[in-house]
């Protein structure tokens, strides 16, 4: 991890969302298979078709440590991008973590690897490997645009694209904006009174 992106990854999706206007957010369908994981890395995009995931292979192949697989799958969830044996190669050539707005299978194994992979959920059917496909180009995944090197940040809450050209002015604000939550938060939970202050405040003139 470089060192914009490890800055990112002490920060909440949601303040990174918040910076943004809420406007650079995948799908809240994408989410991490275990609440814990947290990626901050840069975006190595891939375009596949429907249901074939030999691209998903070229990237792994192309990819360097820290990396995050950021995978334009049109949303489908028949056919998985990957299963336990594609996302243990991956691990093991030292990619950070997968994106997907599509989904995988062998839950339970890559679950047991501890990698982050971040999707739509589960299925039984595996992928064709016909060989179509395209990486480090422009893509679309869950509704967001991604170009290659976007920084990606994921947690709980789900998943951020902070464009390249924007990304320190995007650190700043979302630095910025954690630190307000925290001063809010020290302020208004410290009783009943001043929760009702609060709420007057921001009520009057509603
Ligand atoms: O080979 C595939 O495409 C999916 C799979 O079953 C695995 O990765 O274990």
């Amino acid at each position: 991890m470089n060192d914009i992106t490890q800055q990112f990854h002490e920060i909440p999706t949601t303040c990174i969302s918040d910076a943004m206007q809420g406007l650079n957010n995948l799908h809240s369908s994408i989410k991490p298979l275990k609440a814990e994981y947290k990626i901050a890395g840069r975006a190595l995009t891939v375009k596949m078709p429907v249901g074939d995931n030999l691209s998903v292979l070229n990237a792994i192949r192309e990819a360097r440590p820290g990396d995050i697989l950021v995978i334009d799958a049109k949303g489908d969830t028949y056919r998985a991008i990957a299963g336990d044996f594609v996302v243990e190669m991956a691990q093991a050539l030292g990619i950070q973590g997968m994106v997907v707005d599509g989904v995988i299978r062998d839950i339970m194994g890559i679950k047991q690897l501890n990698f982050p992979v971040f999707c739509k959920g589960t299925t039984v059917a595996a992928s064709n490997k016909a060989g179509v496909g395209e990486i480090n180009v422009p893509i679309s995944c869950g509704g967001a645009s991604i170009q290659p090197h976007d920084i990606i940040v994921g947690d709980a809450d789900g998943v951020v694209v902070i464009p390249q050209t924007v990304e320190q002015d995007i650190l700043n604000k979302s630095l910025k904006k954690m630190e307000n939550d925290q001063k809010r938060a020290d302020s208004v939970l410290q009783n009943k009174e001043r929760i009702m202050q609060y709420l007057d405040n921001m009520l009057q003139g509603s």
